[in-house]
């Protein structure tokens, strides 16, 4: 669960200010035009940035101030997502231990989730023989090993082929329902979630204009005329 009650965050003179709250277990997309305060909006409940005022509150405690590895989110960029130099079992194993040291229960889990990622093939190989899509499923998977109820996914497939794009639309909600996360996606891609129906929030100039699924967003005809709808 994630709760932002009057949250705002100022970058020189740009205020923004955010309020809404998402149940457990939701997929929800983030759209709007460039620096409308989508990344700053998934940094604020990451932890990289903390609010001027304002509440966090994830899983019902209150987070405003704790650090971003001791909160219970995982988050996903669009790339440069792994260590070059750390193969794929490394990037894995740092999921679960900075220190790459597991136990056995440990290796257990990264090869259960490196099965599920479809890698296992790839433990030895390094990020950069990897293609897009591969370099992703690691991500996802350090992420699923984390086991934090959160994900936060900052426009994560947009360098991919369509092709490719949709196989991890696919795998991402399926881990989504098997995990049950509360997942947050920024996209500028809205053809990553006319299919869905999702919950759409919709920001403009740091604050959120519209908050529905992908119909009421098509019927709402000033924001879908302003986003290319
Ligand atoms: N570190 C920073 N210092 C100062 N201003 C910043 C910083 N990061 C972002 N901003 C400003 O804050 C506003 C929101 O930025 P943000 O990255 O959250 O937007 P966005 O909606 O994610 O944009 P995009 O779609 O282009 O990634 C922009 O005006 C941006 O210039």
């Amino acid at each position: 669960m994630i709760e932002l009650n009057e949250v705002v965050y100022l970058y020189d003179s740009e205020k923004m200010l955010f309020n809404f709250t998402a149940e457990q277990g939701e997929f929800i997309t983030i759209l709007g035009p460039s620096g409308a305060g989508k990344s700053t909006l998934l940094s604020l409940i990451a932890g990289f940035v903390i609010p001027r005022s304002g509440k966090i509150l994830l899983n019902n405690q209150d987070e405003t101030n704790t650090a971003p590895s001791k909160r219970p989110v995982s988050m996903l960029f669009q790339d440069n997502n792994l260590f070059t130099h750390l193969t794929v079992e490394q990037n894995l194993a740092l999921g679960l231990s900075p220190s790459l040291k597991l136990t056995p229960l440990q290796q257990q889990q990264l090869m259960l989730i490196a099965k599920r990622i479809g890698l296992e093939a790839y433990l030895s190989t390094y990020p950069t023989q990897l293609s897009g899509g591969q370099k992703q499923r690691v991500a996802i998977g350090r992420c699923l090993l984390q086991h934090r109820p959160i994900l936060l996914l900052d426009e994560p497939f947009s360098s991919l082929d369509p092709k490719l794009k949709k196989e991890m639309f696919e795998l991402l909600y399926q881990i989504q329902q098997e995990y049950q996360l509360t997942i947050l996606m920024v996209t500028h891609q809205l053809d990553d979630i006319a299919t869905s129906n999702n919950r759409c929030l919709v920001i403009v100039e740091g604050k959120i204009v519209f908050d529905g699924n992908y119909q009421q967003l098509q019927s709402h005809t000033t924001i879908a005329a302003f986003l290319g709808i």
